[in-house]
Order: C-alpha cells, then sequence, then structure tokens
C-alpha cells in the first residue's frame, strides 16, 4: 500500500504521529489496532523514507521491519523487548537456552586471550588496557553444531546472509574490567582501517548475545542517547548504524561498563555489506 493512497485523514493522523516522535512500531501497532490492514506498514515506512533521506537511515533488512512482539528466527521463538528508531536498536528475549549460553561459555573457557582492539592508524591488532580489559576468543565460522545453529538464528533474525557476518567473538569481563565507548564501524578517514575494511566492505550492524546474568555493572552503554542495556542470558542486542552510500550513525556510540561484581560473558557477532573474508571466515 502507498501512502498517497491512504485516506486523507489517516495520512493526516500519521504525519501528526510521527512529528510527535512516536516510533514507526508504535504508529503501525496503533493503525493496526484500529483496524486498518497489515499492508499499511509499507506506507507508514514510504513516508517515514522520505522525510528521513535514505542518507541517514541505516541498513534495515526486511526481516527487522516486522512488528510482530514474537519472532520466529530458524528454530526458535524470540521476543522483541524494546525498540529504538534513531538510532537503530532492537533488545530481543530468549534469544539462546539458557543450555546454549552455558555451552558455550563452556566451549570458550580453554581459548581465552586478552581482548585487542584495532589501531586506526597502524592497522595493527593491539592489546589496550586503557580501552579494553576483557578477555576473549572466537569461534570459526560453522566451527560446531552449535555455532552453525546459533549463526543461522541470527541469520534469519535480522536478514543479514550468513557469509556476511563475521567469526562469533566470546568476551569475558572479571570484575573491574571494561570495554570503554567505541564505534563498531571502521571509521573509513583513517588509513589504517582500510585492511579490515578489505575483508568485506564496512560493518553495518552488531548483535550482542548475553550469556550470563551480572551481579552487578557490565551493562552495555550507549552515552550519546542515555541507554544502559542490563545483561539478561539469552537476551540479544542488534544496533546498525551505516549504510550502503558511506552514512554512518555515530549516535551508536557504546560500551561496555566496568562489572562490578560477578563475572560477564557475552558472545558478538559484527554484520557487513559484502562477505567477510577476514580470519576465521
Ligand atoms: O560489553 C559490551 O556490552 C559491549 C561489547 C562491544 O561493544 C563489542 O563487542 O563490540
Ligand atoms: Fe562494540
Amino acid at each position: 500500500m502507498r501512502f498517497e493512497n491512504l485516506h486523507d485523514n489517516t495520512q493526516k493522523w500519521i504525519r501528526a504521529a510521527v512529528n510527535e516522535g512516536h516510533p514507526a512500531e508504535a504508529i503501525i501497532y496503533t493503525l493496526h489496532t484500529d483496524g486498518h490492514p497489515q499492508d499499511i506498514n509499507e506506507a507508514v515506512y514510504q513516508y517515514l523514507q522520505e522525510i528521513y533521506p535514505r542518507e541517514q537511515s541505516p541498513l534495515i533488512p526486511d526481516q527487522l521491519r516486522s512488528t510482530e512482539s514474537t519472532r520466529f528466527a530458524y528454530d526458535k521463538e524470540v521476543q522483541v523487548l524494546l525498540t529504538l528508531d534513531q538510532p537503530h536498536v532492537i533488545l530481543f528475549g530468549d534469544f539462546l537456552s539458557s543450555e546454549e549460553c552455558d555451552q558455550i561459555v563452556a566451549d570458550s573457557k580453554p581459548k581465552l586471550r586478552p581482548s585487542t582492539v584495532i589501531n586506526a592508524v597502524s592497522g595493527s591488532y593491539d592489546t589496550d588496557n586503557q580501552i579494553r580489559t576483557s578477555y576473549g576468543s572466537s569461534f570459526k565460522r560453522k566451527e560446531n553444531d552449535l555455532v552453525k545453529r546459533v549463526e543461522k538464528r541470527i541469520s534469519a533474525l535480522t536478514g543479514c546472509p550468513e557469509k556476511h557476518a563475521e567469526p562469533i567473538q566470546i568476551l569475558n569481563y572479571a570484575p573491574g574490567a571494561e570495554y570503554k565507548p567505541h564505534m563498531d564501524y571502521f571509521d573509513p578517514k583513517f588509513s589504517g582501517n582500510a585492511n579490515v575494511l578489505a575483508m568485506g566492505g564496512q560493518r553495518y550492524a552488531t548483535l550482542i548475545m548475553y550469556l550470563n546474568d551480572v551481579d552487578v555493572g557490565g551493562s552495555t552503554v550507549f552515552p550519546k542517547i542515555g541507554l544502559d542495556i542490563l545483561p539478561r542470558k539469552g537476551c540479544a542486542l542488534y544496533f546498525a548504524y551505516a549504510n550502503q552510500n558511506g552514512w554512518l550513525d555515530h549516535r551508536t556510540l557504546h560500551g561496555g561498563s566496568p562489572v562490578i561484581s560477578g563475572e560477564k560473558w557475552i558472545a558478538t557477532k559484527w554484520m557487513r555489506f559484502d562477505k567477510y573474508t577476514g580470519p576465521l571466515a
């Protein structure tokens, strides 16, 4: 359905709701509740695209445009717990089962090494105790049956082809450990990023999967927008920050706040515009 084909009053109502800052999901939900047909969401997104030009919104695959609060992803029902339009953030519940979380943690324990950061100037992978004090390891793509299943689920939920996604990275934070606020995209202005950009293009989105409950601290913080996501076992946080026109959303600055007590385990999947060809592909 096209926006211009909607009844005048409906058009007027949508314009007003958008002007008042209501997120697309809420507008569509209200329209459906009022008896409008399912395909009115196309008209709402069309209108939003016209007022927020493509240059200023991240790539959003069709799978993520659904307004259903429960979604079936490959082999599992996943809940939508929170959505934010600008920047684009979605929090999913029940993404991993408790047993899957425990298994991923057990499989990573023997492989942990101090985490590195990519030096945007030299392109080298450095350990930097000022930025990142976690331990990490990675799973080669399709490394085992569990990794295969989780990768298929991520792809089904987010619409990112498996080949475009980087290997799952595991992070473990002990009390006091943190990851200072950073962007997950690679700023092309810095020549040191040329190498990583050549391995599949720009990253456009991240999925952080929480593998345990942290006693105190350890939230994922977005300081520019005042958002704080508390780690809950099995939940997954999606945020998107880039489109193919080179637009990057600096509002997705985020970090892992210090763990105060207990420990924190997460698994991260980064998504690229092109096929990922880097290490562990
Ligand atoms: O620890 C967190 O919650 C954030 C992790 C993160 O930013 C990343 O893995 O890129
Ligand atoms: Fe990050």
